[in-house]
Protein backbone atom coordinates (compact mmCIF):
# COMPACT_ATOMS: atom_id res chain seq x y z
CA UNK A 1 0.00 0.00 0.00
CA UNK A 2 1.34 3.01 -0.77
CA UNK A 3 1.09 5.91 1.96
CA UNK A 4 -1.89 5.61 3.52
CA UNK A 5 -4.42 8.00 4.29
CA UNK A 6 -5.20 7.50 8.09
CA UNK A 7 -3.11 5.50 10.12
CA UNK A 8 -4.16 4.01 13.36
CA UNK A 9 -2.00 2.67 16.31
CA UNK A 10 -2.07 1.06 19.24
CA UNK A 11 -6.07 2.36 19.51
CA UNK A 12 -7.37 1.44 23.16
CA UNK A 13 -11.00 2.17 23.91
CA UNK A 14 -12.32 1.92 27.65
CA UNK A 15 -16.11 2.57 27.79
CA UNK A 16 -17.49 2.87 30.89
CA UNK A 17 -14.85 1.17 32.85
CA UNK A 18 -14.77 -2.17 30.06
CA UNK A 19 -11.79 -2.69 28.19
CA UNK A 20 -12.83 -2.90 24.44
CA UNK A 21 -10.29 -2.57 22.20
CA UNK A 22 -6.84 -3.42 23.79
CA UNK A 23 -4.87 -2.32 20.85
CA UNK A 24 -5.89 -1.85 16.89
CA UNK A 25 -3.32 -1.18 14.18
CA UNK A 26 -4.79 -0.25 10.63
CA UNK A 27 -4.26 1.64 7.60
CA UNK A 28 -6.53 2.95 5.06
CA UNK A 29 -5.30 3.10 1.79
CA UNK A 30 -5.42 6.73 0.04
CA UNK A 31 -7.61 4.89 -2.74
CA UNK A 32 -10.45 2.20 -2.76
CA UNK A 33 -12.00 0.48 -0.44
CA UNK A 34 -10.48 -1.03 2.77
CA UNK A 35 -12.72 -3.14 4.47
CA UNK A 36 -12.44 -3.92 8.08
CA UNK A 37 -13.47 -6.57 9.46
CA UNK A 38 -14.51 -9.30 12.47
CA UNK A 39 -16.57 -11.75 14.09
CA UNK A 40 -19.74 -10.18 15.84
CA UNK A 41 -18.62 -8.27 18.90
CA UNK A 42 -15.01 -8.47 17.69
CA UNK A 43 -14.50 -4.69 18.44
CA UNK A 44 -15.19 -3.01 14.56
CA UNK A 45 -17.68 -0.48 15.52
CA UNK A 46 -15.92 0.61 18.42
CA UNK A 47 -12.85 0.96 16.29
CA UNK A 48 -14.66 3.46 14.06
CA UNK A 49 -16.42 5.24 16.80
CA UNK A 50 -12.67 5.40 18.26
CA UNK A 51 -11.09 6.95 15.12
CA UNK A 52 -14.16 9.33 15.05
CA UNK A 53 -13.57 10.49 18.60
CA UNK A 54 -16.93 9.52 19.58
CA UNK A 55 -15.41 7.70 22.60
CA UNK A 56 -12.66 8.22 24.72
CA UNK A 57 -9.62 6.75 22.87
CA UNK A 58 -5.94 6.78 23.17
CA UNK A 59 -2.98 5.74 21.21
CA UNK A 60 -2.51 7.24 17.51
CA UNK A 61 -4.72 8.09 14.38
CA UNK A 62 -2.90 9.94 12.39
CA UNK A 63 -5.36 11.24 9.53
CA UNK A 64 -3.34 13.08 6.69
CA UNK A 65 -0.18 13.43 8.17
CA UNK A 66 -1.43 14.67 11.02
CA UNK A 67 -2.24 13.31 14.77
CA UNK A 68 -6.13 13.33 15.74
CA UNK A 69 -6.21 11.49 18.87
CA UNK A 70 -6.53 15.35 20.56
CA UNK A 71 -9.24 16.52 18.40
CA UNK A 72 -12.66 16.44 18.57
CA UNK A 73 -15.08 14.85 16.08
CA UNK A 74 -16.43 18.04 14.92
CA UNK A 75 -13.23 19.22 13.99
CA UNK A 76 -12.54 15.59 12.38
CA UNK A 77 -15.38 16.19 10.38
CA UNK A 78 -14.63 19.55 8.89
CA UNK A 79 -11.12 17.78 7.86
CA UNK A 80 -13.29 15.84 5.60
CA UNK A 81 -14.60 12.68 7.39
CA UNK A 82 -17.46 11.63 6.22
CA UNK A 83 -19.54 8.84 8.54
CA UNK A 84 -22.56 6.29 7.58
CA UNK A 85 -22.96 4.69 11.07
CA UNK A 86 -24.98 1.42 11.50
CA UNK A 87 -27.86 2.95 12.61
CA UNK A 88 -28.27 5.19 9.47
CA UNK A 89 -29.03 8.39 11.71
CA UNK A 90 -31.52 9.64 8.81
CA UNK A 91 -33.79 11.89 10.55
CA UNK A 92 -37.24 10.66 10.22
CA UNK A 93 -39.40 13.01 10.68
CA UNK A 94 -37.72 15.04 7.95
CA UNK A 95 -37.48 14.73 4.29
CA UNK A 96 -35.59 13.15 1.72
CA UNK A 97 -34.63 16.55 0.90
CA UNK A 98 -34.50 18.24 4.27
CA UNK A 99 -31.88 15.43 5.12
CA UNK A 100 -29.73 16.31 2.52
CA UNK A 101 -29.67 20.07 3.08
CA UNK A 102 -29.12 19.33 7.01
CA UNK A 103 -25.87 17.74 5.57
CA UNK A 104 -24.28 20.64 2.96
CA UNK A 105 -20.89 21.90 4.43
CA UNK A 106 -19.61 23.06 1.02
CA UNK A 107 -20.68 25.90 -1.43
CA UNK A 108 -20.98 23.75 -4.10
CA UNK A 109 -22.93 20.27 -2.80
CA UNK A 110 -22.82 17.37 -5.18
CA UNK A 111 -26.25 16.79 -5.87
CA UNK A 112 -25.44 15.79 -9.48
CA UNK A 113 -23.59 12.73 -7.84
CA UNK A 114 -25.70 11.65 -5.47
CA UNK A 115 -28.36 11.64 -7.49
CA UNK A 116 -26.91 9.73 -10.62
CA UNK A 117 -25.94 7.31 -7.71
CA UNK A 118 -29.30 6.88 -6.11
CA UNK A 119 -32.10 8.74 -8.57
CA UNK A 120 -34.93 6.93 -6.12
CA UNK A 121 -33.56 10.43 -3.92
CA UNK A 122 -34.03 12.53 -6.59
CA UNK A 123 -38.23 11.03 -7.34
CA UNK A 124 -38.19 10.64 -2.98
CA UNK A 125 -37.22 14.03 -2.17
CA UNK A 126 -40.52 15.17 0.03
CA UNK A 127 -40.90 11.95 1.17
CA UNK A 128 -40.40 11.74 4.88
CA UNK A 129 -37.15 9.33 5.75
CA UNK A 130 -39.09 7.63 8.34
CA UNK A 131 -41.52 6.12 5.59
CA UNK A 132 -38.83 4.98 3.21
CA UNK A 133 -37.17 1.24 3.41
CA UNK A 134 -34.07 0.32 4.33
CA UNK A 135 -32.25 0.34 1.67
CA UNK A 136 -33.50 3.88 0.74
CA UNK A 137 -32.62 5.16 4.04
CA UNK A 138 -29.01 3.77 3.82
CA UNK A 139 -29.23 5.55 -0.17
CA UNK A 140 -29.76 8.88 1.88
CA UNK A 141 -26.69 8.16 5.08
CA UNK A 142 -24.36 7.40 1.72
CA UNK A 143 -25.68 10.81 0.10
CA UNK A 144 -25.27 12.40 2.74
CA UNK A 145 -21.32 11.72 2.95
CA UNK A 146 -21.06 12.21 -0.78
CA UNK A 147 -22.82 15.37 -1.11
CA UNK A 148 -19.49 16.86 0.28
CA UNK A 149 -16.74 17.50 -2.13
CA UNK A 150 -14.52 18.33 0.46
CA UNK A 151 -14.89 14.92 2.16
CA UNK A 152 -11.81 13.21 1.72
CA UNK A 153 -12.20 9.89 3.91
CA UNK A 154 -16.14 8.59 4.34
CA UNK A 155 -16.15 5.87 6.94
CA UNK A 156 -19.22 3.01 6.77
CA UNK A 157 -20.31 1.23 9.35
CA UNK A 158 -21.78 -2.30 7.64
CA UNK A 159 -24.00 -0.57 5.28
CA UNK A 160 -25.86 -3.79 3.42
CA UNK A 161 -26.37 -5.17 7.04
CA UNK A 162 -30.21 -6.21 6.92
CA UNK A 163 -31.12 -5.51 3.43
CA UNK A 164 -32.27 -7.76 0.66
CA UNK A 165 -30.09 -8.88 -1.57
CA UNK A 166 -31.58 -6.89 -4.44
CA UNK A 167 -30.84 -3.53 -2.69
CA UNK A 168 -27.15 -5.17 -1.37
CA UNK A 169 -26.52 -4.92 -5.30
CA UNK A 170 -27.48 -1.25 -5.55
CA UNK A 171 -25.48 -0.36 -2.15
CA UNK A 172 -22.50 -2.50 -3.51
CA UNK A 173 -22.29 -0.35 -6.81
CA UNK A 174 -23.09 2.53 -5.13
CA UNK A 175 -20.28 2.10 -3.08
CA UNK A 176 -17.46 0.88 -6.06
CA UNK A 177 -18.48 4.47 -7.86
CA UNK A 178 -17.94 6.16 -4.56
CA UNK A 179 -14.73 5.03 -4.24
CA UNK A 180 -13.57 5.89 -7.14
CA UNK A 181 -13.74 9.59 -5.52
CA UNK A 182 -13.30 9.24 -2.01
CA UNK A 183 -11.16 6.06 -0.28
CA UNK A 184 -13.73 3.91 1.54
CA UNK A 185 -12.98 2.78 5.52
CA UNK A 186 -15.95 -0.05 5.35
CA UNK A 187 -16.76 -2.50 7.93
CA UNK A 188 -18.75 -5.44 6.44
CA UNK A 189 -19.68 -8.77 6.55
CA UNK A 190 -20.40 -9.86 3.56
CA UNK A 191 -17.65 -10.98 2.04
CA UNK A 192 -18.75 -11.41 -0.96
CA UNK A 193 -19.29 -7.49 -0.96
CA UNK A 194 -15.44 -7.26 0.45
CA UNK A 195 -14.59 -9.42 -2.46
CA UNK A 196 -15.89 -7.39 -5.10
CA UNK A 197 -15.09 -4.03 -3.25
CA UNK A 198 -11.81 -3.99 -1.01
CA UNK A 199 -8.39 -3.98 -2.08
CA UNK A 200 -7.05 -4.31 1.50
CA UNK A 201 -8.46 -5.39 4.78
CA UNK A 202 -8.18 -5.68 8.46
CA UNK A 203 -9.19 -8.01 10.74
CA UNK A 204 -10.43 -7.58 14.36
CA UNK A 205 -11.18 -9.88 17.27
CA UNK A 206 -11.21 -9.75 20.98
CA UNK A 207 -10.46 -5.89 20.73
CA UNK A 208 -6.74 -6.29 18.74
CA UNK A 209 -5.90 -6.56 15.13
CA UNK A 210 -5.36 -10.04 14.23
CA UNK A 211 -4.72 -9.52 10.43
CA UNK A 212 -4.15 -6.95 7.84
CA UNK A 213 -3.70 -7.59 3.91
CA UNK A 214 -4.84 -7.78 0.21
CA UNK A 215 -8.31 -9.19 1.03
CA UNK A 216 -8.22 -11.49 -1.77
CA UNK A 217 -5.16 -12.86 0.11
CA UNK A 218 -7.38 -13.73 2.73
CA UNK A 219 -10.75 -14.52 1.02
CA UNK A 220 -9.21 -17.21 -1.14
CA UNK A 221 -7.87 -18.84 2.08
CA UNK A 222 -10.53 -20.45 3.10
CA UNK A 223 -8.64 -21.63 6.80
CA UNK A 224 -7.58 -18.67 7.68
CA UNK A 225 -11.03 -16.96 6.46
CA UNK A 226 -12.61 -19.51 9.23
CA UNK A 227 -10.22 -19.26 11.95
CA UNK A 228 -10.66 -15.54 11.53
CA UNK A 229 -13.83 -14.56 10.65
CA UNK A 230 -15.90 -17.55 11.63
CA UNK A 231 -17.06 -18.15 7.99
CA UNK A 232 -18.64 -21.85 8.31
CA UNK A 233 -18.72 -21.74 3.93
CA UNK A 234 -17.02 -20.73 0.93
CA UNK A 235 -15.69 -17.14 1.80
CA UNK A 236 -17.31 -16.36 -1.70
CA UNK A 237 -20.61 -16.78 -0.91
CA UNK A 238 -23.30 -14.78 -1.13
CA UNK A 239 -23.73 -14.05 2.15
CA UNK A 240 -21.34 -13.56 5.32
CA UNK A 241 -21.20 -14.71 8.98
CA UNK A 242 -23.87 -12.26 9.44
CA UNK A 243 -26.45 -14.35 7.81
CA UNK A 244 -28.56 -14.51 5.00
CA UNK A 245 -29.27 -10.86 3.41
N1 LIG B 1 -20.95 1.28 25.32
C1 LIG B 1 -20.56 0.04 25.60
N2 LIG B 1 -20.54 -0.40 26.86
C2 LIG B 1 -20.14 -1.65 27.17
N3 LIG B 1 -19.73 -2.55 26.25
C3 LIG B 1 -19.73 -2.16 24.97
C4 LIG B 1 -20.14 -0.86 24.56
N4 LIG B 1 -20.03 -0.77 23.23
C5 LIG B 1 -19.57 -1.96 22.80
N5 LIG B 1 -19.40 -2.80 23.83
C6 LIG B 1 -18.91 -4.19 23.77
O1 LIG B 1 -17.66 -4.16 23.11
C7 LIG B 1 -17.51 -5.27 22.23
C8 LIG B 1 -17.25 -4.78 20.82
O2 LIG B 1 -18.43 -4.14 20.32
P1 LIG B 1 -18.51 -3.56 18.85
O3 LIG B 1 -19.91 -3.03 18.67
O4 LIG B 1 -17.39 -2.65 18.60
O5 LIG B 1 -18.30 -4.88 17.98
P2 LIG B 1 -18.55 -5.14 16.44
O6 LIG B 1 -17.38 -5.89 15.95
O7 LIG B 1 -18.91 -3.86 15.75
O8 LIG B 1 -19.82 -6.10 16.50
P3 LIG B 1 -21.08 -6.30 15.51
O9 LIG B 1 -20.54 -6.93 14.27
O10 LIG B 1 -21.95 -7.22 16.30
O11 LIG B 1 -21.68 -4.94 15.28
C9 LIG B 1 -18.79 -6.07 22.38
O12 LIG B 1 -18.57 -7.12 23.29
C10 LIG B 1 -19.79 -5.08 22.91
O13 LIG B 1 -20.78 -5.72 23.68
Amino acid sequence: MSAPLLSVRELKVVVGGRHILHGVDLDVAPAGVTALLGRNGAGKTTTVRGILGLVPRSGSVRYDGHETVGMTTHQLVRRGIGYVPEDRGVFAALTVAENLRLAERDADPAYDLVHELFPELRQRARQAAGTLSGGQQQMVAIGRTLLNRSNRLIIADEPTKGLAPRVVTEVAVALERAAQAVPILLVEQNLALVRRLAGHCVVVADGRTAHAGPAAELLADAEKSRTLLGVGRRADAATGPGGDR
